[in-house]
């Protein structure tokens, strides 16, 4: 298979790489490296096969020879580049990690642990468009997929705690100077033992409001928290919490749509988001039954007891970073009654959130070409 990687050097292409490499999908491919900024330069080697150089990631032309394209350029990119390549009749799969068609009716949200039956009727019946989901939707689903997949959530409000390499790569570099520049302002002090903590916390408080960079995030990050992630609707939500509702239930394919909502929370973390949910179940079913439901919703569930040393030693971004585990802890009936429990979930969203999807939709191709062509 012909495959045309757009965007393989970004920080999402990045982990998309060294997956594709870890997993020998190269193996398996024929890729072209595309770029925006440098054509005719030489391409990458990954799964040490010579590409040749580096193409113009606007030339329909050269783009149009792919068999299938998995971009990460962006959603600028694929606005401008994906209308003209079909309208130039180019009829090969487009996997892709922008938002931009995830809506669009001829286009499946791809997350295939938790929407595998979704993924192939859309292939049988001609679907050639697959998008990654928003980081915080694939991972709340593949936390805790098999309590919607079994039918049982009446709603779910999810409160986020969103890590800076959502916003990219410039704002986690923001976010580390941030807090360089509040560890300066108060190094004596800290190196004398005897020095007051409210005079340090003075310093600290001037340095978070006037010194922290914030020209990314718009608001000092470091030793903060910002309660705004992406565009102003006029619901009051923002675009971060509307995309909940909206793609859950497109990736899970419901008939009825399931209440999903509540507040997403920017917080100084490097890349792993963290989700505190309140879930309505359908009916009132013992722990251990939900425990073993959730646990069954696939093979990356990482099920945390809720205990202290357990949750303190797993279920935090120093435990889950770099890995494809999805911790699923902190599960207990809430106050409000027997069918509300709480369940924390915890991914890397650079794995699960972004790249992963993209190269497993690339094996579901590969898997069903060689079944195809009989290999
Ligand atoms: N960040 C995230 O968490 C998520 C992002 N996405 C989607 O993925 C898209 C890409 O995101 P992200 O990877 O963060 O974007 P990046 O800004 O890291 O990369 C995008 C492109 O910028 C160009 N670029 C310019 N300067 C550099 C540089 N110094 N190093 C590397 N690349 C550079 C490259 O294009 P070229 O080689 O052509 O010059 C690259 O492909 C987003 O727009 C979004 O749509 C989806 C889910 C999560
Ligand atoms: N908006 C997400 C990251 C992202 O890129 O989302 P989307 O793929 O839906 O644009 C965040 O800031 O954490």
């Amino acid at each position: 298979m012909k495959v045309g990687l757009v965007g393989w050097r970004g920080m999402v292409g990045s982990v998309l790489m060294q997956r594709m490499s870890t997993e020998k999908d190269f193996d398996h491919i024929d890729p072209t490296y595309f770029t925006t900024s440098s054509p005719g330069s030489i391409a990458p080697h990954f799964g040490d096969k010579d590409a040749g150089v580096l193409q113009d990631a606007h030339s329909i032309d050269a783009l149009s020879a792919m068999d299938t394209i998995i971009s990460c350029q962006g959603g600028d990119y694929t606005s401008e580049v994906f209308p003209k390549l079909r309208a130039a009749g180019w009829a090969g799969y487009w996997i892709d990690a922008a938002s931009t068609l995830r809506m669009e009716d001829d286009a499946v949200i791809v997350l295939d642990p938790v929407n595998d039956g979704l993924v192939e009727t859309a292939l049988n019946n001609g679907v050639k468009n697959f998008i990654g989901g928003n980081c915080t939707n694939s991972i709340l689903l593949m936390g805790v997929g098999g309590l919607f997949k079994a039918g049982l959530v009446d709603w779910v409000t999810s409160m986020t705690y969103q890590a800076a390499s959502g916003g990219g790569a410039n704002h986690m570099r923001e976010l580390l100077r941030g807090m360089g520049v509040i560890h300066d302002a108060v190094t004596e002090e800290l190196n004398t033992p005897s020095s007051a903590i409210l005079a340090i916390d003075r310093k600290v408080s001037n340095t978070i409001r006037n010194d922290v960079p914030r020209e990314f995030f718009g608001a000092p990050l470091a030793g903060g928290l910002i309660p705004w992630i992406d565009k102003q609707l006029d619901n009051g939500q923002t675009k971060e919490e509307w995309k909940g509702q909206a793609e859950v239930n497109k990736i899970l394919g419901t008939d009825t749509t399931v209440p999903v909502d509540g507040l997403c929370v920017r917080i100084g973390a490097m890349r792993c988001h963290s989700l505190a949910l309140t879930l309505k179940l359908k009916k009132d079913l013992p722990l251990d039954e939900i425990e073993q439901i959730i646990r069954r919703g696939n093979d990356w569930v990482k099920w945390v007891p809720n205990d202290r040393d357990d949750t303190v030693a797993e279920l935090t971004p120093a435990a889950i970073t770099g890995t494809l585990a999805i911790g699923v802890g902190r599960v207990r009936k809430l106050n409000m009654g027997p069918e509300y429990i709480s369940a924390f979930v915890i991914g890397d969203q650079l794995l699960w959130g972004a790249a992963e999807p993209l190269r497993r939709m690339l094996r579901i191709l590969l898997a069903r070409e060689n079944a195809q062509t009989g290999a």
